[in-house]
């Protein structure tokens, strides 16, 4: 049968098949097209239709870039004008300007385009427990655009799965508070070599006070303690690594500004050909750093089979050294290979350095502008640590709750992750147990979680929702608005950040050794202007005056 079918075929002239070849070339060009069109346009178009059907709307999509223009124009627009009044912590238009201008439009959920991708805004408290903690399995975190993770590193922050899980599971023990208390008198040191050169420039200075820019100032108290936890007792090594990895970030996130310029990173332009060879050598000190803490961790057994150094403190590099695969001993194949290592290491040098020393910063600006409060917390460092010949020790830190208070209204106020991101990996009913609120999201979906909104609704925190107020943490974190999970600095769930603990102990350290020798003083030439470039920074910098207090009575109330 198979035979005489072929046996009838025609006999095709080469006109013939030139026809058949151009025809398939059609379909093959008109299914593309088809495609192109359909995820640009029609899929675009009944994901909108989806979501006003449920009552949820948002700006029109317009072809391949969804509302982006009006989103960069919108936040261009917010960061040119200043604060007003100028002092105010009403901070959100400035910062999530989009979301902010569309919500007084749509309302707390509505739908942007980046480009074809469709983001659902989610910010009730309720329904982020359900994205971020009871149902966090349907969702992923989002892929951040290379360039970003280029700063990031390809490490925890972006490991999905069960690489995240092990990764996850190995690096926790270093952020237990017993292991984080062994950094206490590392941290209190550095920072107490910090105020003692700003005393010094101080005494030499007319008026017998200095100026520091402290968001520059803080960047090396943070970039200590974070190479003090990954590196342990290979500090010195670690530290000229870590030293290359501050200069490659300042040229990325150059880059990051130029982000829109598409393939800006592979051109060999001088500075990113510097950032190549910095990169190059940045691998070449941790795979050496790496090799000699696995010899010695095999010749001498001076980490134990739990990564614990002989001075008792965990560090990030030996437990993963360290994990061995499965119960394995030390020659065995480790369980994170030697890439893996390097990227963990420059994503805690981003994770660990850029947000708290913004913690930090606003901690210091906001303590400068509100002098009633830095008063009530300079007392309770004095009565708690002693003057300034005592550095703050690791029992102190439970005791100084009116410091704790003011880091959290800080983190509220400014959170350094104004929001973050997931994506559906099927399709979702969020709010199903409130039938009538219920939405339901299509996979795929990236969902936007406003951190900065939450904490700044005054549905949540009352009318004085953009005040300073400290005082309203007194009760606890969960206790101080509507909703116990209204206040989510470090996010919530399995995701949660990992270093937190560690971030608060170098906030409490870092400013009680700063209240017990100065009295901080708001500059002139400060301008009130938070903006978002990947964290939330002092668009102007962030200029205090240092004033020491051995030099003139503290301020009395
Ligand atoms: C004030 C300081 C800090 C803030 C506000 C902060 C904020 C956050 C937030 C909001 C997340 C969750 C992101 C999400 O769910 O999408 C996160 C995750 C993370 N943070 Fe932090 N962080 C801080 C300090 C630190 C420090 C000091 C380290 C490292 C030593 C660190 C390392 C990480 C890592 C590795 C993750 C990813 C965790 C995972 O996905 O398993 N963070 N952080």
């Amino acid at each position: 049968m198979g035979l005489l079918a072929a046996a009838e075929l025609p006999e095709w002239s080469w006109w013939t098949w030139r026809a058949a070849a151009a025809a398939c070339l059609v379909v093959v060009v008109l299914h593309v097209a088809a495609r192109v069109a359909d995820a640009l346009w029609w899929r675009p178009r009944r994901l909108e239709a989806h979501f006003a059907r449920q009552g949820v709307r948002g700006p029109p999509y317009r072809f391949l870039l969804g509302c982006v223009t009006e989103m960069v124009a919108l936040m261009a627009d917010a960061a040119a004008r200043p604060m007003s009044p100028p002092d105010s912590h009403d901070a959100l238009p400035r910062v999530l300007a989009f979301y902010h201008y569309w919500r007084k439009i749509y309302g707390p959920m509505f739908l942007i385009w980046f480009g074809p991708t469709p983001r659902l805004t989610v910010a009730d408290p309720e329904l982020v427990r359900e994205v971020l903690l009871t149902r966090a399995d349907a969702f992923d975190r989002y892929e951040a655009h290379p360039v970003v993770r280029q700063l990031e590193g390809d490490g925890l922050v972006s490991l999905h799965d069960d690489k995240w899980a092990l990764h996850r599971r190995v690096l926790t023990p270093a952020f237990f508070p017993d292991n984080l208390n062994r950094l206490a008198p590392h941290v209190g040191r550095s920072v107490a070599a910090l105020a003692e050169r700003w005393r010094a420039m101080a005494a030499g200075a007319a008026g017998g006070e200095v100026e520091v820019d402290v968001a520059e100032w803080f960047q090396a108290v943070a970039q200590e303690a974070i190479t003090r936890a990954t590196f342990g007792r290979s500090y010195d090594s670690g530290r000229a690594v870590f030293r290359m990895q501050a200069r490659l970030m300042a040229f990325a996130s150059e880059a990051f500004r130029k982000v829109l310029v598409p393939g800006y990173r592979f051109l060999p332009t001088k500075k990113n050909r510097l950032s190549w060879s910095l990169d190059r050598e940045i691998r070449r000190g941790l795979v050496e750093l790496i090799g000699h803490r696995s010899d010695e961790a095999v010749d001498e057994d001076v980490n134990d089979d739990k990564g614990t150094n002989s001075n008792g403190f965990r560090d990030l590099l030996g437990l993963m050294i360290n994990a061995a695969g499965a119960g394995e001993k030390k020659a065995a194949q480790p369980a994170i290979p030697v890439a893996d290592m390097l990227e963990e290491c420059k994503t805690f040098f981003f994770a660990g350095k850029q947000t708290t020393t913004n913690l930090l910063t606003w901690a210091t600006v906001l303590l400068a502008m509100h002098p009633d409060w830095q008063r009530r917390a300079r007392r309770e460092v004095l009565a708690v640590c002693g003057g300034a010949d005592e550095l703050p020790s690791k029992d102190h830190l439970p005791k100084l709750k009116t410091l704790g208070m003011i880091l959290n209204e800080t983190l509220r106020l400014y959170p350094p992750a104004v929001a973050t991101i997931r994506r559906a990996k099927r399709d979702v009913v969020l709010g199903a147990a409130a039938a009538a609120a219920a939405v339901s999201v299509p996979r795929d979906t990236e969902l936007l979680i406003p951190i900065m909104a939450m904490h700044h609704d005054a549905a949540l925190w009352g009318a004085d929702a953009t005040e300073f107020d400290p005082g309203r943490f007194a009760g606890g974190a969960s206790r101080a608005a509507a909703h116990p999970l209204a206040f989510i600095p470090f996010g919530l769930g399995p995701r949660m950040c990992i270093g937190q603990n560690l971030a608060i102990l170098e906030a409490k350290i870092t400013l009680a050794v700063l209240l017990q020798r100065f009295e901080l003083k708001r500059s002139p030439n400060y301008v009130h202007a938070p903006t978002v470039l990947m964290l939330l920074y002092p668009q102007y910098g962030a200029p205090v005056i240092f004033r020491p207090i051995s030099s003139s009575p503290p301020p009395s109330d």
